[in-house]
């Protein structure tokens, strides 16, 4: 066997495996013409080589097989597996195809390729109709795309530039998204050349937007409150305009309902729950879940959350203590997974009651389960809406995470404050009375009510667990930072709790006498939104009217929720500053239904209660022990993952202010 061609290193390995085809002579020698020179039949040449390469393409492809030409010299190396090689494309044809190949190079013996010829020309015969074939369906295919990709989205973009909204030309495939990325690694470089460092915090900005959305703020200084943009072929309207923002608020119908997009690649993280339901469905779950979270239900779980912040309270003492021990009176923390683990304690504390630890393994393996469905493959989502994203670890990981959510609520059932048994049991009771999904008429099977429950327990972990965290985490930020708030805070939280052994922690009555601390936390909601955006697609074909536009259907809306809150026409014109002072008298305001870190309308977060008492009960305990201040590590640099979160942590220096 030859060690060399044309070049290219046949030696050992490579050999073995693959068989090069120099020229694609014998081939073409051996099916193409009974001609020996091949400058005389320099057509065909060209003719075959093309042809082989356009037969050879798709299997080649489809098998993992790999070919190149270089066409100024039609030079085409077709790469097979040598016939002793197991190759997992297990066409008889095909395989005598590449028998026949292999023998030509290694014999080049030409006379044995005329005579196998009839047998090679049933290969290319049966292989020039897979070509017909696969030509047929590529131009089908071809059309689907350019439908799809291009002539749906683009009447949709047509409609709504017809009554007056513009923005970015989108490319094909991909809309926009080029600009976004563009736009985003330039913020990213420009910021991380002038991110603002702690310490005394003077050159924190709060105004996160050219950072994390820099392409919004482009577009909107360009095409107003009101424009299109597109990533891939979804068509979205961004609206920052307070007449349309009102109407998405006030919309208590179901034709705007959560975007579709994305919805089956996320089917295993969040099932058919609350989060990204639609129509009645969606307001069958939100009548059964909402009563759990009314402020009395809110009120009983209070003491779970003091529970959990005192573990943390406690922990963080213990490392001034040790710090002290050392002869120092301050210890430097990165305060984000403490807190993350205070939220997830105390959702898994609400859900599972006294089988909370569980729980907590629950929420673990439901974070891995994130991370296997967490990268959508946009291209597979706008051809196939997600229907063939087929994720089989996330499928595998989700029913044993659902076994275990079973498992787990079952061996509760008899206990009272334990949310998702409260919730099967809300289910089990519309079952009875016949108000259940209104399919067939009759009520929730056993079957339906366990994937509510476990469904939704997915929901209210992904709902609850890292929005509360990050926003506390912003909360300390901008209490280190500003003393003087700190302080007020403190005053009145030690005043609710005085050190005379009589109210130490915290209950529901002295949570909601804490105003300077409900302020504190609303202002940290304004600059530092955990929800970015409020999302919603006008459902019907036909669409929706909002603010006097008409939404075509199956466009998205979405109202960038950090452009609303630092509008100085709203906010006044020191709205990028924290103030908390603004909400003493209520909104903070001109138009309340501008204010949205819990989004808007029949859509509006239900753990919204649940999530201020979560957060005060925190803070409280963390303010009565603790001065927080920046530490000099702490860099501000506010990045979007699920929410927008500080990139590197919040780092505190923390000291005691009293046992
Ligand atoms: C600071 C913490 C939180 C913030 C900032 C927040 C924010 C939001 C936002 C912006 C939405 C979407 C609203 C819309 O589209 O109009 C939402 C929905 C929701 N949130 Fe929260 N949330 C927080 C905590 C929680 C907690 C702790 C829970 C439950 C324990 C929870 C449960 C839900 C549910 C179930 C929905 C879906 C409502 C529906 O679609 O009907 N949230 N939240």
């Amino acid at each position: 066997m030859r060690e060399q061609c044309d070049g290219h290193d046949l030696s050992a390995g490579v050999c073995v495996r693959y068989v090069c085809v120099e020229y694609s002579t014998y081939l073409i020698r051996a099916l193409a013409s009974s001609h020996r020179s091949i400058s005389r039949t320099r057509p065909k040449l060209w003719v075959w080589t093309l042809a082989t390469a356009a037969v050879a393409s798709p299997p080649a492809y489809l098998t993992g097989l790999r070919y190149s030409y270089s066409s100024p010299r039609i030079h085409t190396y077709l790469f097979f597996p040598s016939p002793n090689v197991q190759f997992p494309f297990h066409s008889p044809f095909l395989r005598a195809y590449i028998t026949l190949l292999y023998s030509a190079y290694k014999t080049r013996d030409i006379d044995q390729l005329e005579r196998d010829r009839p047998a090679a020309m049933v290969s290319v015969a049966v292989l020039k109709a897979a070509a017909a074939v696969c030509a047929v369906l590529a131009s089908t295919l071809a059309v689907y795309l350019y439908r799809v990709l291009w002539l749906v989205p683009e009447r949709l973009r047509r409609q709504l530039r017809a009554q007056g909204i513009a923005g970015p030309p989108p490319s094909f495939p991909y809309g926009n998204l080029a600009d976004m990325r563009k736009a985003s690694a330039e913020a990213k470089r420009t910021s991380s050349s002038s991110i603002g460092v702690g310490g005394g915090g003077g050159s924190i900005v709060h105004d996160y937007r050219p950072a994390v959305f820099p392409f919004y703020e482009t577009w909107r200084k360009q095409y107003g409150p009101v424009f299109t943009y597109s990533v891939g072929n979804m068509v979205f309207l961004h609206v920052s305009d307070a007449a349309m923002v009102r109407d998405v608020c006030l919309c208590v119908s179901l034709e705007l309902g959560k975007s579709t997009y994305n919805k089956a690649t996320h089917r295993p993280l969040f099932g058919d729950g609350i989060l990204k339901s639609n129509g009645a469905s969606w307001s069958r779950q939100r009548k059964l879940i909402a009563p759990h979270f009314f402020p009395d239900k809110v009120k009983g779980m209070v003491e779970l959350m003091v529970g959990s912040a005192r573990a943390l309270v406690m922990a963080w003492e213990e490392r001034v203590t040790a710090a002290a021990a050392n002869g120092g009176c301050e210890v430097e923390l990165k305060v984000d997974d403490d807190i993350r683990a205070y939220s997830a304690d105390v959702i898994s504390r609400a859900c599972f009651g006294s089988s909370y630890d569980k729980g907590k393994e629950i929420f673990a393996a439901i974070r891995e389960l994130q991370k296997t469905v967490s990268k959508p493959n946009l291209l597979a989502e706008m051809l196939t809406g997600g229907l063939l994203h087929n994720n089989r670890d996330a499928w595998r990981l989700n029913r044993s995470v659902g076994k275990l959510i079973l498992d787990t609520v079952n061996a509760t059932e008899k206990e009272e404050n334990n949310l998702l048994n409260a919730m099967l049991r809300s289910a089990a009771a519309a079952a009875e009375a016949g108000e259940g999904d209104g399919e067939g008429g009759g009520g929730l099977s056993k079957a339906a009510a366990e994937d509510f429950v476990v469904d939704n327990c997915k929901n209210i972990y992904f709902a609850g667990y890292e929005s509360t965290a990050i926003t506390a985490a912003w909360c300390l930020m901008l209490l280190a930072l500003h003393p003087d708030w700190q302080r007020r805070v403190r005053g009145e939280v030690l005043c609710e709790l005085p050190d005379d052994g009589t109210a130490t922690l915290p209950d529901s009555s002295s949570l909601q006498k804490m105003k300077q601390l409900t302020m504190v936390i609303q202002e940290t909601l304004r600059l530092y939104p955990a929800g970015s955006v409020v999302s919603r697609q006008a459902l019907p074909r036909d669409g929706v009217t909002l603010g006097g536009v008409r939404v075509p259907g199956g466009v998205n809306v979405y109202v960038p929720v950090s452009t609303v809150h630092l509008d100085e026409t709203l906010w006044g014109s020191r709205a990028l500053e924290f103030d908390p002072a603004r909400f003493a008298a209520g909104s903070g305001s001109t138009a309340p239904h501008m204010y949205l870190p819990f989004g808007a309308g029949a859509r509006s977060c239900l753990g919204q209660g649940f999530a201020m008492a979560e957060l005060k009960v925190l803070l409280a305990l963390v303010l009565a022990r603790f001065e927080v201040r920046l530490s000099p590590a702490y860099v501000h640099s506010p990045v979007l993952r699920l929410v927008v979160e500080p990139e590197h942590g919040v780092r505190l220096l923390l000291t005691r202010v009293r046992a």
